[in-house]
């Protein structure tokens, strides 16, 4: 990390359609920050925000306004919307909450601060060429085990860490239907590297990243109003973010921080949203997993072009849906450069 003070090193970008009086309780650590609020829904509502934090705010009517004809790619009416905070930030580092994730408390009972352990977790290496059973070596009081290739201990730079909630988990809504008590109460002391070649199922609601390396993937797809699926959102960014971390040799951590997710949104609305796809998923992980990229290839927004040509000609055979989304990948690209005049270099 370079010598900017870190809270001018990344933007808190918080999908909303409702009052943000959630920051209340973040004000300890997210006060510091810059926050971007991608306002959805009805952009003449007016949504409060607590008084002394920093922040701009995006309505439906900015995003069209700034992106003109490629705004049609960012979602309207679902939480996918949250990647235009992506793409309008100028930071390094961008974290990613839900408004209804509040701050945990670890097992000693002390509040967790989401942003120490997530730019812990940027700042230390990924080891995604071989697991290390002790988990995070890089962490205090623990290393590489026996047996470990010194050859690899350097690691490799860290694109993305990805946190975990303690109460409501982030089930679909066929276990939510048949576990709707079920409440994740166990908070697991770890953090782990996704190994290479194996995709993950990205959530979004506490999500940390680098802009720098990985911002161009993080693309949260076409969700919401007018589309066939919903709720695949992060799902969708996390695999194609994953394939490109792995062609370009960066680690993806999941494990701490834990949000408390409050809020059980319901099941069978969320059925309605999951459902194709929960059949398309069965082609889509084998797509991403049989997936390659041009080994020439460095830069994100190229590699991210070639692999929408590839959804369009991979999976478009299954519905129409993923030619549009084919297309919505290659609009964001544009807008992402349209936004990041430097990413085009
Ligand atoms: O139309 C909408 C609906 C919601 N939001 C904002 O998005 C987040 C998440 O909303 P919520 O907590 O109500 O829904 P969850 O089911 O818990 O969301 C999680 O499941 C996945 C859905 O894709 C996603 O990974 C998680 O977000 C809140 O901040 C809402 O205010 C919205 O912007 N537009
Ligand atoms: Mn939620």
């Amino acid at each position: 990390m370079s010598s900017v003070p870190l809270k001018d090193q990344l933007d808190i970008v918080i999908p909303t359609i409702r009052d943000l009086g959630f920051l209340e309780q973040w004000r300890p650590f997210f006060q510091p920050y810059h926050l971007i609020i991608i306002q959805d829904g009805d952009p003449t509502r007016k949504i409060s925000v607590p008084e002394g934090f920093d922040y701009e705010l995006y309505t439906r009517t900015d995003i069209e306004r700034i992106l003109g004809d490629k705004a049609w790619a960012i979602s309207f009416k679902d939480s996918a919307c949250r990647c235009f905070g992506f793409m309008v930030s100028k930071k390094r580092y961008i974290y990613t909450i839900d408004d209804d994730c509040f701050v945990a408390k670890n097992p000693s009972g002390d509040d967790i601060n989401v942003l120490e352990q997530h730019i812990k977790n940027m700042l230390s290496p990924s080891t995604p060429f071989f697991f290390n059973t002790l988990y995070d070596p890089y962490r205090e009081g623990t290393d590489f085990v026996r047996g470990y290739p010194f050859s690899l201990r350097d690691g490799v730079p860290t694109a993305l860490s990805h946190g975990l909630w303690l109460n409501i988990p982030d089930y679909d809504a066929p276990t939510q239907m048949v576990k709707p008590r079920e409440r994740n109460t166990r908070y697991v002391d770890c953090v782990m590297t996704v190994p290479k070649n194996t995709l993950f199922p990205m959530c979004g609601m506490n999500l940390c990243f680098d802009r720098d390396l990985i911002g161009p993937a993080l693309y949260f797809g076409l969700m919401g109003e007018g589309q066939p699926i919903g709720r695949y959102d992060d799902m969708w960014a996390g695999w194609c973010t994953k394939v490109i971390c792995d062609h370009l040799g960066l680690g993806c951590k999941t494990g701490l921080p834990y949000v408390w997710h409050s809020k059980a949104s319901n099941p069978f609305v969320n059925l309605r949203k999951e459902y194709k796809g929960i059949f398309w998923q069965e082609e889509m992980i084998p797509f991403f997993q049989n997936l390659t990229l041009n080994k020439e290839t460095t830069d994100v927004c190229e590699l991210y072009l070639e692999m929408a040509e590839k959804v369009r000609s991979g999976l478009g055979h299954i519905d129409p849906y993923f030619t549009k989304l084919a297309d919505g990948m290659i609009a964001w690209i544009h807008g992402w450069r349209q936004l990041n005049p430097a990413t085009k270099a």
